[in-house]
C-alpha cells in the first residue's frame, strides 16, 4: 500500500464501479471506459478480474490507479491482498469464501478499506464484529455478470432491508450490488432501507457502466439519481406533508374527487377473475377511466400513460404482468396500490407478496387484518381463505404505522374501523356499512378506489413545473389520496344502504355503484368521519 501512516482515506460510496473487462462494448477500451465513468461521476473503483493471471491482474490494477487518482478516486482490489500491497490500491473487497477479514486485516496496513460482501444478517454481524469498514450486499436481483443462482444468494430488497436493520446504530457503510439499473435505482435506494432509516451509502455495478457504449452518461445517470436521493433526509418514510387536521384531511378529499372527474386518470387493474367487471364499473363510477390490461407484454406501453396502477392478486393469476407492471409504474413513477388478498391463506400466495414487493415499490398496500398481519409477518390475526377470523388487532393503530415504515409506503387496513399511515400520521376512518362484508369483492373495490384518487393526485403533482426528482418514485402527497379513496367507498355504502330499494346484498351492489356516481365534494365533507393521530 501507498501510505501506512495516514488516517484512512474518506470514501464516497454513491456510485461504485466493479471492473469487468469481459462487458465492455466492441471498440471501447478498458481505459477509455473507465475515464469516461470517473468523468460522469464514479465515486469509487473496485478492480476484479476473476480470470487474469497475477501479472496482467497487477498491470490493470496499476493503470487503474494511475488514471483514478487524476479524478482522486480510490481504488480498491477484489479478493487478492498481494495485488493490492503491490499495486498502491486503498484496500480490498473480499467475499465469503475468500481470506477472512482478521487475516486480511493483519497483512494489510491499518488505514486500508477493506470491504465484505454479505448476503444475510449473519454475515453482517459478523463483518461487524470483524471491523469491516464497508459492506456489499446482494445479490438484491438477478444478475447475468455472475452467478448468484445458489440459495439465499439474493436477499432482494426485503432481505436487504433485514441486513440494514443489522447495521442501525454503527458507523459501517454500505452498498448495495446485482442487477442494478438506472431503471431500478430509485427502487432500490427507496426500498433498501431499515425501519428506523438506515439506509445505503450507495449502489455497486458492473455491466450497468462496463457494458455500456456511454458509460460517461450512465455513471452521470446514476450519480445523478443518487444525489437527488440523498439530499432529502428520510424521503421513503413518508411522501406525506402531514396536514393540519382531520378538517383538512376531509377538505382535501373532496377536492381531490373534483380532480378524479376532471382528469379522468386511467386507472390500470390487474386484478381477480372474481371482481373484475364490478371493479371497473367502480372506477367508471367515480370519474376514473379502468383498464384491465394483464399481459406482461403490454405494461410498458401502459405505464407511459399517466394515472393509477392497481396490483390485486386474488386469485394469483398473471404473475409476470404484475412484475412487469409493477416495475414499469416506478420508472414512470406512477403510484401503485398493492392489494395481496388472501395472503395469509398459502404458502404460495405469501412467496409470491414476497416476490411483488422485491421487485417493486408499492405506494399503497391495502388489507384486512388477516393480510396485513401476514404482510407484516404478525401472528395475531388469523385468516381463513381471504376473510380475517375474529375482531383484529389490539393496536391497529400501531400494527399499520409499523408497517408503513418498514415497507416504506401507505398502508391501509380496512376493517369495521379503516385505519391508514404514512409512518407518522395514522387516520382512523369511521363510514361504511355491515352490507360491505355481505358482497363478495368491496375489499377489491377499495383497493380500486384507492387506486383511482392516487392516479389523479399523481397527475396534478407531475403538472408542477418543478424539474423532475429523480430519486422520486410517485411525486406528491399520497395519503390524503388514500384516506379519498377510503372514505369515497365508505360514504357511498352508508347512502347505498339507506336507499329504500336496497333490501339486502344483491340489490346493494348497484346501487353501491350508484353512490359512487353521485358522490359529490360536499357530501364528502358532510359525511366523513375521521380522526388523524400525527407522531
Ligand atoms: C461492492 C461489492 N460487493 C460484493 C462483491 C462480491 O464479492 P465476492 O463475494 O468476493 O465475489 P466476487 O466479486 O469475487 O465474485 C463485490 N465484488 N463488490
Ligand atoms: C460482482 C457481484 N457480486 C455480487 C454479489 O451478490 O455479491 S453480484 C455481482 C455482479 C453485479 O454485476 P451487475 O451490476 O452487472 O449486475
Amino acid at each position: 500500500m501507498t501510505v501506512t501512516s495516514q488516517a484512512k482515506p474518506h470514501v464516497d460510496y454513491s456510485v461504485y464501479l466493479v471492473t469487468g473487462r469481459e462487458l465492455l462494448p466492441r471498440g471501447k477500451t478498458y481505459t477509455e471506459c473507465l475515464e469516461e465513468a470517473l468523468k460522469g461521476g464514479v465515486t469509487v473503483v473496485q478492480v476484479r478480474e476473476k480470470t487474469a493471471e497475477t501479472g496482467e491482474f497487477l498491470s490493470i490494477a496499476r493503470q487503474t490507479i494511475e488514471i483514478c487518482r487524476r479524478y482522486n478516486v480510490p481504488v480498491l482490489i477484489n479478493d487478492r491482498i498481494d495485488i493490492a500491497l503491490a499495486s498502491g490500491a486503498d484496500g480490498i473487497h473480499v467475499g465469503q469464501t475468500d481470506m477472512p477479514l482478521a487475516e486480511a486485516r493483519k497483512l494489510l496496513p491499518p488505514n486500508a478499506i477493506i470491504g465484505v460482501s454479505c448476503n444475510n444478517i449473519e454475515h453482517v454481524k459478523a463483518a461487524i464484529a470483524g471491523g469491516a469498514d464497508y459492506l456489499g450486499l446482494g445479490s438484491i436481483f438477478p444478475t447475468n455478470t455472475k452467478d448468484v443462482t445458489e440459495p439465499g444468494r439474493i436477499p432482494g430488497i426485503s432481505g436487504t432491508q433485514d441486513m440494514l436493520a443489522v447495521l442501525e446504530g454503527t458507523t459501517i457503510q454500505s452498498v448495495a450490488i446485482g442487477g442494478i439499473k438506472i431503471d431500478n435505482l430509485a427502487r432500490v435506494l427507496h426500498g433498501c432501507s431499515s425501519p428506523n432509516g438506515h439506509g445505503l451509502d450507495g449502489i455497486a455495478v458492473v455491466s450497468e457502466i462496463m457494458a455500456s457504449p456511454e458509460p460517461r452518461i450512465a455513471a452521470e445517470r446514476l450519480a445523478k439519481t443518487c444525489s437527488s436521493w440523498k439530499s432529502v433526509p428520510r424521503r421513503p418514510v413518508s411522501f406525506t406533508t402531514p396536514l393540519s387536521s382531520a378538517v383538512a384531511y376531509v377538505r382535501r378529499s373532496a377536492e381531490l374527487l373534483e380532480l378524479v372527474r376532471t382528469l379522468s386518470p386511467l386507472v390500470h387493474q390487474i386484478t381477480n377473475n372474481v371482481v373484475k367487471t364490478q371493479s371497473a364499473n367502480a372506477t367508471l363510477a367515480l370519474g376514473g377511466s379502468p383498464i384491465m390490461a394483464a399481459a406482461a407484454e403490454e405494461q410498458v406501453d401502459l405505464a407511459r400513460i399517466p394515472g393509477g396502477l392497481l396490483i390485486n392478486f386474488g386469485t394469483v393469476e398473471d404473475v409476470g404482468g404484475m412484475l412487469a407492471a409493477g416495475r414499469e409504474a416506478n420508472k414512470n413513477r406512477k403510484p401503485i396500490v398493492f392489494d395481496p388478498v388472501g395472503v395469509g391463506a398459502t404458502a404460495h400466495r405469501r412467496a409470491t407478496a414476497t416476490r411483488l414487493l422485491d421487485a417493486w415499490q408499492a405506494t399503497v398496500i391495502k388489507g384486512n387484518a388477516a393480510e396485513i398481519g401476514a404482510v407484516a409477518k404478525l401472528e395475531e390475526v388469523a385468516s381463513k381463505g381471504v376473510d380475517s377470523v375474529g375482531s383484529g388487532f389490539k393496536d391497529p393503530a400501531t400494527v399499520v404505522r409499523t408497517l408503513a415504515r418498514k415497507q416504506r409506503c401507505i398502508v391501509i387496513l380496512s376493517g369495521h374501523i379503516d385505519y391508514i399511515s404514512d409512518g407518522d400520521t395514522v387516520i382512523q376512518v369511521s363510514n361504511g356499512h355491515p352490507l360491505l362484508s355481505q358482497i363478495t369483492g368491496s375489499g377489491c373495490m377499495l383497493g380500486t378506489t384507492v387506486a383511482t384518487f392516487c392516479g389523479a393526485a399523481s397527475m396534478e403533482a407531475e403538472k408542477e413545473p418543478s424539474e423532475t426528482d429523480p430519486g422520486t418514485l410517485v411525486k406528491g402527497d399520497m395519503l390524503s389520496p388514500a384516506v379519498a379513496g377510503v372514505l369515497a367507498l365508505t360514504i357511498a355504502s352508508e347512502r347505498a344502504a339507506a336507499r329504500d330499494t336496497v333490501l339486502g346484498p344483491g340489490s346493494f351492489l348497484p346501487a353501491l355503484i350508484d353512490e359512487l356516481s353521485l358522490l359529490t365534494p360536499d357530501t364528502i365533507e358532510s359525511s366523513a368521519k375521521i380522526t388523524v393521530n400525527t407522531l
